[in-house]
Formats: structure tokens, C-alpha cells, sequence
């Protein structure tokens, strides 16, 4: 089973408009409401694909709810941990048009000691049937920014390997743990490093404690800086894919990594997975979906070059 923890979940809501214009009022097309977060959503891709999983998240308050009986319906299987304050669960809102994709991040509640301590001791209790744990998205107000470094820790007792997806201090303070991967996107590189080319930004990662770094670059691929080498994975040109629903991709990615963690892949079989997920799930209209025909269409075309 692959354990992934939202410690900032959402009740992840998509809005469908030809064309979104800034400082104008829209006529929305289409509403989906889905319980979302990162963690959620890498769940969700491991469960399409057939890989046991189960999401832990906290969840509080009406929109709490709202998640919960999405998760219920969805059959996603979960461990939610309810919030004691009651605080409500925040909205993230995906403004999707021909172009690309806007997103709109509530800040979401603040989790108390005791809060967190719950969610530690629901992965506790996960963690002896894991063979990887996931920790993805921003951590909530009132968490310390060591807050995952405590679930790294927690992991390696039970000698599971860990996929941590965050920026900023989470990530930077989680690196002093050593998780076995982490996976920035190429602005939370930068910024976690102050380093513009993101081959040397991954490296500093690397000596600064992930044992794996595997960049996410957009439509340009994935970098990745491991133990076993460096490459640079892509799609050919005529099939990365622009437009579309980004939001959603690099946890597609993220899903797929944590698999082969899990199961032992080799790395360059581990990096065309994730590429052709990614690309898959910017096909499909909502994050946590992914088009099942386009990524067995790309991933033997994924192409995996040194660097
Ligand atoms: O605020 P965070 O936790 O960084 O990101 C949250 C979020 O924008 O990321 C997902 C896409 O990756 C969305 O489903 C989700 O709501």
C-alpha cells in the first residue's frame, strides 16, 4: 500500500470558461467539486491505476464534509483525522479556459499540537502495511515548517521510502531528514535554492539531503538528479502537451514515482512512467484524472537522455 498524507487538504473546486479575462465578470460553464489537495489527488491516480493506497487528511467544518462524502462516493479509500476546532476545511479553485489554468489557494485552517499529533499517530498506524509514503502540498497554518521532517523520520523507523512534494520551508526543512525523493516544480527549486539552471539547483538539493531529486518542468519534462545518475526524461516535441489542465500534473508524476518506489523500478522505466502520467493528467479536465489512453500511447515514446 502507498500512504499519502495531505496535511492541507481541499475541497478542490474547477471552473470551465472560454476565455478568462482579468478584472470582467464570468459566466461559468461548468462547476466540478472534488475532494482535492495534492496527497488526495496522487491517491486518486493510484487508485485508477489499480495500486493500493490510502489518503490521510484532516478534515474540518462543512467543507470537511463535503470532502468526505466525495471521498465516500468515490471509493478512494482514506483516514481522515476530524479537526478538533471544527475549523472548515479550505476551497482551491482551478479556473480552467482554452489556454491554460488559473489557480486560487485558500489558506485552509489552522491545525493545533493535538491536531497534528493525530495525524501522526494515523500514520503510525498506516505505516507497518506501507511501502511508500507521499507527503504533498502546503502545510497548514499553525504547523512548524519541520512538520514533515517529523513524518520522514517516522517513515525511515518503519524502512519506508518517502516522496515528499512541497516548496518553500517545508521543503527546505524536511531536507535535514532525508527523504528518499522529493519532487519541486522548477519555481520551487529556484526558490528553495536561489539558483536559476535547474539542473545545478537539484544538485544542491541532493547534497543538502534528498537522496533523489526529481524536477518537474513543465511541458519540458522531468529532471532528475539520483543516486543511479542524471537524466532529463521528456516527450517528443509534437506530443508535449500545452493547454489543457496542468493542475493535477506533477501529482500524476508524483503517483507514479511513489509506485516505483514501492515496487523497485528502475530509475529511467520510473522517469518515462511519470513523464507519460503527467502529460496524461494535463489531458484529462480535473486533477487526480488522467487519460488512460494517452499515457499508454506516450510512454514508450518517452525519451531519457544523460545529463
Ligand atoms: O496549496 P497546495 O497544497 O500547495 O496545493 C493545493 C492544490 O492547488 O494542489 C493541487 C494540484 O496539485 C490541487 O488539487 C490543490 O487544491
Amino acid at each position: 500500500m502507498i500512504v499519502t498524507v495531505t496535511p492541507n487538504p481541499a475541497l478542490d473546486v474547477t471552473y470551465a470558461v472560454p476565455a478568462l479575462r482579468p478584472h470582467t465578470t464570468h459566466r461559468v460553464d461548468a462547476v466540478h467539486e472534488q475532494a482535492g489537495g495534492k496527497g488526495v489527488n496522487v491517491a486518486r491516480v493510484l487508485h485508477t491505476l489499480g495500486r493500493p493506497t490510502t489518503a490521510l487528511l484532516p478534515l474540518g467544518g462543512p467543507t470537511g464534509d463535503v470532502v468526505r462524502a466525495e471521498l465516500d462516493r468515490s471509493g478512494l479509500p482514506y483516514l481522515s483525522v476530524p479537526l478538533r476546532s471544527r475549523a472548515a476545511t479550505r476551497r482551491t479553485v482551478t479556473v480552467v479556459d482554452e489556454a491554460d489554468a488559473t489557480v486560487l489557494n485558500e489558506p485552509g485552517p489552522e491545525l493545533t499540537a493535538e491536531d497534528w499529533a493525530a495525524v501522526l499517530a494515523g500514520a503510525a498506524g498506516l505505516l507497518p502495511a506501507a511501502r511508500a509514503l507521499v507527503l504533498s502540498g502546503s502545510l497548514p497554518r499553525g504547523l512548524h515548517p519541520g512538520a514533515y521532517g517529523d513524518l520522514v523520520r517516522l517513515a525511515h523507523r518503519h524502512g519506508v521510502p518517502v516522496v515528499l512534494d512541497a516548496g518553500g520551508a517545508a521543503l527546505t526543512e524536511a531536507l535535514a531528514a532525508r527523504p528518499t525523493l522529493v519532487k519541486p516544480n522548477a519555481a520551487e527549486l529556484r526558490d528553495a535554492t536561489g539558483i536559476a539552471d535547474p539542473l545545478a539547483a537539484a544538485r544542491v538539493l541532493a547534497d543538502g539531503g534528498a537522496r533523489a531529486v526529481v524536477a518537474s518542468l513543465g511541458p519540458a519534462g522531468l529532471l532528475a538528479v539520483t543516486p543511479g545518475g542524471a537524466w532529463h526524461a521528456g516527450l517528443p516535441e509534437g506530443r508535449a502537451v500545452r493547454g489543457g489542465n496542468p493542475t493535477g500534473a506533477g501529482d500524476a508524476a508524483v503517483a507514479a514515482l511513489a509506485a516505483a518506489l514501492a515496487g523497485g523500478s528502475p530509475w529511467p522505466q520510473t522517469l518515462a512512467e511519470a513523464v507519460a502520467l503527467s502529460a496524461a493528467a494535463v489531458r484529462a479536465p480535473y486533477a487526480g484524472h488522467f487519460d488512460r489512453q494517452a499515457y499508454l500511447y506516450d510512454l514508450p515514446l518517452v525519451r531519457l537522455r544523460p545529463v
